[in-house]
């Protein structure tokens, strides 16, 4: 369980303060979808990154099963650094290497290699035909399925997801829900996505935050709707959508 307890985050820029989040306090229960929604600036990366370790709250505390992180050593952070997996809109793949060396990767940094672990996230994202190819060969849909395998091949047990489809067409995003509901079967990781799309939320998430200006202000559980089927046609959404 992640514990959110109090937190502020101001950033300092020279003379400018930027207060990015003001006393947040909320709790990620473990293999749960949490879905966090606001406008653009109200907080939504700087929380991710908080609960991700890269940075430290000016106030309050992450507690990490009942830890305080902010007691943690580096190594400490590090260990739970590698239990957490980030998708974000850019992909952030790298263009120099071929699909499968980017799936890859992660391990290789840890001085790891587990190259049938690699081929089977491939089969389960679906691009198993195209592991040699170079990632500036791919659609965006195709990149965001070889992010998401490279951030399954650590087994993260949280998978933190930043605007992960906000980059693709509406029938791609379907797609990706698609897969990702796929994830949770196969995988039961803890989910925290951050959109700014309340259909992509609505589809994905069990539990929503909502934060505005930095300050968590309403939370509602979802009365989930199905996960569209893959077999849905662009003009079936647009009218099913559109006749609401
Ligand atoms: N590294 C930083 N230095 C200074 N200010 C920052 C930094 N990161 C974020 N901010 C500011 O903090 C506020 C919250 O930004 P944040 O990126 O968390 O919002 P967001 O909801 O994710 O927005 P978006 O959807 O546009 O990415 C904004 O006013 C932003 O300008």
């Amino acid at each position: 369980m992640i514990e959110i307890k109090e937190v502020s985050k101001t950033y300092h820029q020279g003379k400018i303060s930027t207060k990015a989040l003001s006393e947040v306090s909320f709790v990620v229960n473990k293999k749960e979808s949490l879905g966090i929604v606001g406008e653009s600036g109200s907080g939504k990366s700087t929380l991710l990154r908080l609960i991700q370790l890269m940075e430290t709250p000016s106030t309050g505390d992450i507690l990490i099963d009942g830890e305080p992180t902010s007691k943690w050593t580096e190594k400490q952070k590090q260990i739970q650094k590698r239990k957490m997996s980030m998708l974000f809109q850019s992909f952030n793949l790298l263009s120099n290497l071929t699909v499968l060396d980017n799936v890859i990767l992660p391990l290789k940094l840890q001085q790891r290699k587990d190259l049938d672990k690699a081929l089977e996230l491939l089969e389960f994202v679906g691009l198993s035909e195209q592991k040699k190819s170079y990632t500036s060969q791919l659609s965006g849909g195709q990149k965001q399925r070889v992010a998401l395998a490279r951030s399954l091949i650590t087994n993260p047990e949280i998978l933190l997801l930043d605007e992960a489809t906000s980059a693709l067409d509406d029938r791609t995003t379907e797609e990706i829900l698609v897969l990702l509901e796929k994830v949770k079967k196969s995988y039961e990781p803890t989910i925290v996505f951050v959109s700014h799309d309340l259909d992509v939320i609505k589809s994905s998430c069990e539990r929503v935050l909502i934060i505005e200006k930095g300050k968590i202000v309403n939370e509602t559980r979802v009365n989930q709707k199905k996960v569209n089927s893959m077999s849905e046609s662009y003009s079936e959404k647009a009218m099913r959508v559109l006749s609401l």
